[in-house]
């Protein structure tokens, strides 16, 4: 049997706290099958990028490269989340395009193909994710690589016009065509692709999902909604009850109703806009106010980055003036956490959330609020609220669909829920669970590496 080879530039290194979707999705894909997973390190290093750690824990082989600071902060600090990550985020204010992140980011792509390459076997798959490496199966194929190479675009892909506004945006994004199968999380991001192929890549679409780059090679792509690790989470949130954190956050309630956010400290997720929608639920409807208690946890991330940084002083300021305007005596509006939790401790307390706040401005899928879902307790389940803009809104149509920017819809939209009889919360989780049961991270994968080894070489 073929070997299952991973890269990415986040790896979850056995041990390490990880808040992510893709870290956490790719643990729970790599422990059913084994294989190697290969990435950053996580280190950054005073001298040149290119030190290999290997490391193995059952079936899973890592081997991981460390950088240095001058290439971690052009490639990862700087075109990926300060030139992509905007841009993939429909976020063209944000942008920040510069010729030296991005030939940090060729060099990076480049070294790690360089270290890749001479440890692959002919037969391998390799499956590469998200916007970090986009132009690696160009760089491997370079150096003699023959093994099918995949592709799996974790977030959002924007308007093909939006792409071409990307100084030399053929790099990253006409390489992809490199690739023998590209995935995506939704049919839009699918569709979009195909459209920039079609009019900046100078590629065609033979029919849908078989592509042609400008050469005339072939190459497929498709849709892949990725799911999570559905029993697990579901029997950990069973479990979780009797955790002290989930016990304590349960007692310090004092019998009110939980609603819940759960997100990386990131702006595409539109928290400040989550936090005002919550002020606005407290001044529209103030019958329900000391009902309802608002936790959100963000572990910070990127902190290297600019615009991370503002957005957590922005939050920190909104959180304050909030409670400070609205707060009672026995009673706070707005938990704000930048902790990470693990899942053991986090399922408790999506099941004890009587409200789940999902509301990103855009998303490419958010496994928060199928983790959500999962963690219900079937006698009693609580109620998604879920941005539009979330890939997951195409599956999850049980949950009350909002547009994240519409702070008065958002805010009725709470009250609702709140007041939502049981009856109708059990009608709206039943096949939102049943989806995320069957369509759940292994049948992800499964797909994807059939619809890879399908391909023809
Ligand atoms: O690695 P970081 O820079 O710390 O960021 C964490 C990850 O964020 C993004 O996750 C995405 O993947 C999820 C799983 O498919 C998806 O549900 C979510 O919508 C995406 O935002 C990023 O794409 C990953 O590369 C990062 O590792
Ligand atoms: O304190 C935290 C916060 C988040 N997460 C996990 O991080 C992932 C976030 O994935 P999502 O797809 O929602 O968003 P991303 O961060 O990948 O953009 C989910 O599995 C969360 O359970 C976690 O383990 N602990």
């Amino acid at each position: 049997m073929s070997r299952l080879v991973v890269v990415s530039n986040r790896v979850a290194l056995p041990g390490s706290d990880q808040a992510g979707g893709l870290a956490v999705a790719l643990n729970a894909a790599l422990q059913e099958t084994g294989g190697l997973w290969f990435g950053w390190s996580g280190r950054i290093v005073r001298g040149a990028s290119g030190e290999l750690h290997e490391q193995r824990e059952g079936d899973i082989a890592y081997l991981t490269v460390d950088l240095s600071k001058d290439d971690f902060d052009g490639y990862y600090n700087g075109f990926a989340n300060r030139t992509l990550w905007p841009l993939l985020h429909f976020r063209p204010d944000l942008v920040d395009y510069n010729r030296e992140t991005q030939a940090a980011y060729r060099r990076v792509n480049a070294l790690f193909a360089e270290k890749l390459a001479s440890e692959l076997r002919p037969d391998d798959i390799v499956w590469v994710h998200d916007y970090h490496l986009m132009p690696l199966a160009q760089e491997l194929r370079k150096r003699g690589v023959k093994s099918r190479l995949g592709f799996f675009l974790h977030v959002p892909l924007p308007s093909a016009d939006l792409i071409a506004a990307l100084p030399n945006h053929q790099l990253p994004f006409g390489a992809l065509t490199a690739y023998d199968l590209l995935g995506f999380q939704t049919q839009r991001d699918l569709e979009r692709f195909q459209d920039y192929l079609r009019l900046y890549a100078g590629g065609k679409v033979l029919r849908q999902g078989v592509l042609q780059d400008r050469d005339g090679r072939q190459f497929h792509a498709g849709v892949f909604p990725i799911g999570i690790d559905t029993p697990v989470i579901a029997e950990l949130a069973a479990d979780a009850v009797r955790k002290s954190g989930v016990r304590r956050l349960k007692s310090s309630l004092a019998g009110r109703a939980l609603a819940i956010g759960v997100d990386r400290l990131d702006y595409s997720k539109g928290i400040p806009e989550r936090f005002r929608a919550f002020a606005r639920f407290l001044e529209r409807h103030p019958d329900q106010r000391g009902k309802l208690t608002f936790l959100q946890i963000a572990p910070v991330s990127r902190g290297g980055v600019n615009e991370y940084r503002a957005l957590r002083r922005e939050l920190e300021q909104l959180a304050g003036h909030i409670n400070g305007g609205l707060a009672e005596p026995d009673w706070t509006p707005v938990r704000y956490v930048n902790r990470n939790y693990p899942h053991a401790t986090l399922t408790g307390f999506y099941r004890m959330a009587r409200i789940a706040l999902v509301t990103p401005l855009r998303d490419g899928m958010n496994l928060v609020a199928k983790e959500f879902v999962a963690a219900q307790d079937p006698e009693d389940p609580g109620v998604l609220i879920l941005s539009s803009f979330a890939g997951a809104a195409r599956e999850l149509d049980g949950a009350m669909q909002v547009n994240p920017y519409d702070l008065d819809g958002v805010a009725d939209t709470i009250s609702e829920a709140l007041e939502m009889p049981l009856d109708e919360r059990q009608r709206r989780w039943r096949p939102m669970m049943e989806r995320v049961s069957r369509y759940d991270i292994h049948a992800w994968r499964r797909d994807f590496l059939a619809a890879l080894a399908a391909t023809p070489r």
